[in-house]
């Protein structure tokens, strides 16, 4: 491994410069938008599972500094999305960068230390360590389960303290300190987050990409949660998240993706977006059961009531 790559699995500086976000005023709410400064660029990316097409995305630009939330109907392509953009899966076609970087077919470990790493619920083996092996897990860079029990163990041992000192600092920052020894299995729901969320920095990425970072929350630590996902962009870091609570999606995003059936169907700032008729299209074309309580309610009411009449036309 080289020093560079060293420096980023052991959460060395990336140079990251805090900020407020990037001013997004002017970018066109439009699907594939040019961003004034985008860390990830993609083009024609497709994955196809048999006979299904399940990403079909003809052009994509994630804005550095910003919070961006993909969005969308169950069964959309946002995971896969995730997926393919992170080396956890394989495109059938496209190509796309990171920091004009091009990553495909780039391994996952390899993407992670680039800089643009993804967050994983608590698996089954993960649940079983404890809160400090599942941080120190974190620090191989998204190898997975294998490595850090595998004889490559031995080969880290020099760099332990180092590791072992950054994790316990991202613990005390997301308040896990107290939870150090305790099974990670132990943990309530937005405790999982956060540790999912303190993870994923180990290796001191400049993009996280949090999947659904709300999901099995207790609505009273959502406000905590949000203000931790905000940090992560005041302190300078770029972040793409995968949301169905749309609460938060218009609370704290700069932009707003929306995809359905594997392609980008709408962009824009979170209000011009719930606005935007194929939006709501999108969502009751899938009869989705995620909160639309945010999306324009007239617009909403519109499209319900001519689904319902036309069920009434149809049964009468
Ligand atoms: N490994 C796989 N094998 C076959 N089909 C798959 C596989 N992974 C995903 N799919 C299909 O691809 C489509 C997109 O799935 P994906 O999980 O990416 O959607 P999503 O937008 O993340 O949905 P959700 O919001 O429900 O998580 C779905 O129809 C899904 O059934």
């Amino acid at each position: 491994m080289d020093a560079d790559a060293m420096d980023k699995t052991l959460g060395g500086s990336t140079g990251l410069t805090a900020t407020a976000g990037p001013d997004l005023s002017a970018v066109p709410a439009e699907p594939g938008a040019s961003k004034p400064d985008a860390i990830v660029v993609g083009d024609g990316i497709t994955r196809r599972f048999g006979g299904l097409t399940a990403v079909d995305v003809a052009h994509i630009e994630i804005p550095r500094g910003a919070i961006t939330a993909l969005i969308g109907p169950n069964g959309a392509g946002k995971t896969t999305l995730f997926n393919l953009l992170t080396g956890f899966d394989v495109a059938d076609a496209g190509t796309w960068s990171f920091n004009g970087q091009p990553l495909q077919k780039v391994a996952a470990y390899k993407v992670a230390r680039r800089g643009m790493v993804r967050t994983f619920q608590l698996t089954k083996v993960l649940s079983k360590l404890t809160v400090i092996e599942n941080m120190r897990l974190g620090a191989t860079g998204q190898r997975g389960e294998r490595f850090w029990s595998a004889p490559f163990r031995a080969l880290w041992s020099a760099q332990e303290d180092e590791i072992t000192a950054r994790a316990d600092e991202l613990l005390a920052r997301f308040k896990l300190d107290a939870k150090r020894e305790d099974f990670a299995g132990s943990l309530s729901g937005g405790q999982r987050k956060l540790l999912e969320m303190a993870r994923a920095l180990m290796v001191d990425p400049e993009l996280i990409m949090l999947d659904e970072p709300m999901a099995g929350v207790n609505p009273a630590l959502k406000q905590s949660l949000l203000g931790h996902v905000k940090s992560l962009r005041d302190e300078g870091r770029t972040v793409l998240f995968v949301e169905h609570d749309m609460d938060m999606v218009r609370d704290i995003s700069d932009w707003v993706i929306v995809m359905a059936q594997g392609s980008i169907v709408s962009e824009g700032t979170p209000d011009a977006v719930m606005s935007d008729p194929r939006v709501i299209d999108a969502y009751l074309g899938a009869h989705h059961d995620a909160d639309l309580s945010e999306l324009d309610e007239a617009a909403l009411e519109a499209a319900v009531e001519a689904e319902i009449e036309a069920i009434e036309a149809g049964e009468n």
